[in-house]
């Protein structure tokens, strides 16, 4: 399947201009992380690819399908509704209703929420309900799966859970995630490739891929670590000129052993 592909985008807030002639491609059946500075149009990027907006100029290559999902740092479920009914609610007329049942069995058990599926949402804690929509998230047939910060407001052991389980769901349901967040980790751990955009007006500063197999990814290992203080400084700085006297001292961009993580730099074409 061809990458999905944002090609020579405008994109305009009455005048302010967020995105200009802005191109990006996003591999199918991977994970794709958005990371950048805040206000640096990563959430408009998403409505551009769930069409909730429509550009000014350009166009998006080979979004095969129609069916988008979106999971969004609040869990956005239906109050009056079960568990099991909030799962239905998205999957009717989408799923043979003979198999319904079981379908949404099976995405519930993989999020552990099972033994749950008459509770509602007010008896349910934080991760419980965002485990929810991750499995209403991943449930839904369509490919491409959006992300927005989903885990922002969860303390740190939780997220890296929800980490581990994004990555679980993702070998039961390979679809193409492209996920945003502010965590450099939460990327690290989660991304086949990482985008990361600078600030206003909005430039791709650096797109890596990471070979690291997801299930070899463990907070605090050696290579991650420093692929973080890399993209730490990155982010942080947000110039491309620091940017590249600090690899030049590192020396480590001409034999492709980027700073000794097994990743490799694929270097950006794009804007
Ligand atoms: N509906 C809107 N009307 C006017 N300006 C908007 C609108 N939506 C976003 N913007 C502006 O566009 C810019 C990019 O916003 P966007 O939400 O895409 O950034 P972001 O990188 O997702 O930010 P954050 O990390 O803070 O969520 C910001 O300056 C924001 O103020």
């Amino acid at each position: 399947m061809k990458a999905i592909q944002l090609k020579n985008i405008t994109k305009s807030y009455d005048d302010t201009k967020i995105l200009e002639n802005f191109n990006l491609q996003i591999p199918h059946n991977e994970i794709t992380c958005i990371i950048g500075p805040s206000g640096s149009g990563k959430s408009t990027i998403l409505n551009l690819l769930s069409e909730l907006l429509i550009p000014d100029s350009g166009e998006i290559l080979n979004l095969n399908d129609k069916i988008v999902s979106y999971v969004f740092q609040s869990p956005r479920l239906l109050p009056w509704k079960t568990v099991k009914d909030n799962m239905k609610f998205v999957l009717d007329n989408k799923i043979e209703k003979n198999k319904l049942d079981e379908y949404i069995d099976g995405w519930l058990d993989a999020v552990e929420l099972l033994d749950y599926k008459e509770y509602y949402p007010n008896q349910m804690s934080g991760g419980m309900k965002q485990r929810l929509a991750l499995a209403r998230g991943f449930a839904v047939p369509g490919n491409l799966l959006l992300m927005d910060e989903p885990f922002k407001g969860l303390d740190a052991p939780l997220r890296f859970k929800m980490v581990e389980l994004i990555k679980k769901l993702w070998e039961k349901q390979k679809k193409t995630i492209v996920f945003v967040t502010h965590d450099i980790q939460e990327a690290l751990l989660l991304g086949h490739s990482i985008i990361a955009l600078g600030k206003k007006p909005v430039k791709i500063i650096e797109n890596l891929t990471i070979d690291i197999p997801l299930n070899e990814r463990k907070i605090g290992c050696v290579r991650l670590a420093k692929l973080e203080g890399y993209l730490f400084d990155l982010v942080e700085e947000g110039s491309l000129y620091k940017r590249h006297n600090k690899m030049n001292k590192h020396c480590c961009f001409e034999n492709k052993s980027f700073l000794n993580i097994g990743s490799h730099y694929r270097k950006s074409s794009m804007t």
